[in-house]
């Protein structure tokens, strides 16, 4: 077993990846993954010499066997990889490598990557966000309240004047943030020159009426030339923000657009995801991902409700949390299998959405804490009088809990907020 060696202790500057593995025999396919993920093959070859091997290979230095299912066990393993085998500073090469053909190798009956652990000087090779929680609540002004945001519904449809109404009328109704949903790009109803500017001349107006800073994250996920002119469009309409979606536009795309001159909030939107995350045989989890995004530079970062519309269960939900708000995250071998060190880069504001509405904002914060971004399309725009009606609801679900106030209560102040707990039992 050339890749194995359960009495190496990983180094400070190694990259640890832990696996979950289904296989016929641990040992065996342990090996192999660590071989393919780097410089090894199915087959010794004439052409290896031996200082590449030994400066290069990684180590599994752990197998852990935790079941059986069927013919196959089920294990954790840990390999550590020395930094020189990668470029570090190209996020799309090292995934390649770490994260690439071993999906697809007939010995593993399963594999989920459930962790990395990023050495210092990968960490440092990484932008991280410009802004952070801390940024994002400066440009807000809002220092301690959870952030409420909507989504424009119908998700694709309404024509570029009655999408703009929509928006204004969750801005004065309370809502910080308005964003396009992730599959509004620039349909011929509602194209995206058009809607970037008519928005924003509401959004104006919705700062002065209401005295409070107000925020549009336009999507301008689109291929990646486009996508950049769509983002100049949206500086010249005096955008502080941009929303891509980062699991289609690939890791290239997000970790360029982070290291282009705009000075933008960039707001993750995670769709896809589950393709890759949700099965617990296969795939890469949620919080590897997240690790990635943060490192790549993202500001905002969808990582689920654990109560509303999509899967994710607390324990996991507030491990994502932790990894992309923390600067030193602890492991707890469930979620976190490595302890992270961040060295001092800027965190992400974790954001709940999907199937959010008045009655769960209590939950939600008491799950995820007070620096959150609570958003809600249906919950809003679904209130039976209408989208202003469904942003005073949410806000005021929002402020009962800073309030120190139940829902109930507030409800007796807020005849919004009444017929919304009325409407969603
Ligand atoms: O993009 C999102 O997060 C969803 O559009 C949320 O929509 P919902 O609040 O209606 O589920
Ligand atoms: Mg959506």
């Amino acid at each position: 077993m050339d890749y194995v060696d359960l009495n190496y202790t990983p180094s400070e500057n190694d990259l640890l990846s832990c696996i979950r593995v289904k296989a016929k025999n641990l040992m065996k396919v342990a090996n192999e993954i660590a071989a393919e993920s780097s410089i090894g093959t199915w087959t010794k070859v004439q052409t290896m010499k031996s200082d590449v091997y030994e400066k290069l290979r990684p180590k599994v230095y752990e197998i852990e066997e935790i079941g059986e299912e069927g013919e196959s066990k089920v294990g954790i393993i840990k390999i550590a990889y020395p930094l020189d085998a990668f470029e570090i500073e190209n996020m799309p090469g090292t995934l390649a490598g770490i994260a690439g053909n071993i999906f697809g190798m007939k010995i593993v009956d399963g594999l989920r990557i459930l962790d990395y652990r990023f050495p210092e000087k990968f960490v440092k090779a990484y932008r991280g966000p410009r802004y952070g929680i801390d940024g994002i609540r400066k440009l807000l002004k809002v220092e301690e309240r959870p952030l409420l945001g909507t989504i424009v519904k119908p998700k694709v449809g309404l024509k570029t004047d009655e999408f703009a109404e929509v928006a204004y009328n969750a801005w004065i109704g309370g809502c910080d943030i308005v964003k396009d949903d992730e599959n509004l790009v620039s349909q011929s109803f509602n194209k995206f020159e058009d809607r970037i500017f008519k928005v924003l001349e509401l959004r104006d107006k919705a700062e002065e009426e209401t005295g409070e800073k107000k925020i549009y994250m336009p999507n301008i996920t689109a291929p990646y030339r486009e996508m950049i002119k769509r983002a100049e469009l949206a500086e010249d309409a005096g955008s502080e923000y941009v929303m891509l979606d980062v699991v289609v536009l690939g890791f290239s795309a997000v970790q360029q657009f982070r290291e282009e001159d705009f000075k933008f909030v960039i707001h993750a939107h995670r769709a896809m995801h589950a393709a890759i995350t949700r099965s617990k045989d296969w795939g890469i989890t949620m919080l590897t991902l997240a690790k990635i995004y943060r490192l790549l530079g993202v500001d905002q970062l969808h990582i689920g409700t654990v109560v509303g519309k999509m899967e994710g269960e607390r324990a996991e939900v507030c491990a994502i949390r932790d990894e992309i708000v923390l600067d030193k995250v602890e492991k707890d071998d469930k979620n976190k299998f490595f302890d992270q060190d961040w060295f001092g880069m800027n965190n992400v504001f974790p954001v709940a959405s999907g199937g959010v509405y008045p009655k769960l904002v209590p939950e939600i914060i008491e799950i995820l804490g007070k620096d959150v971004i609570i958003q809600a399309g249906g919950g809003i725009h679904g209130h039976p009088e209408g989208t202003v009606k469904g942003a005073i609801a949410m806000r005021a679900a929002i402020d009962a809990v800073m309030e120190g106030k139940s829902l109930e209560e507030k409800a007796e102040e807020v005849k919004e907020l009444k017929v919304a707990l009325e409407h969603w039992k």
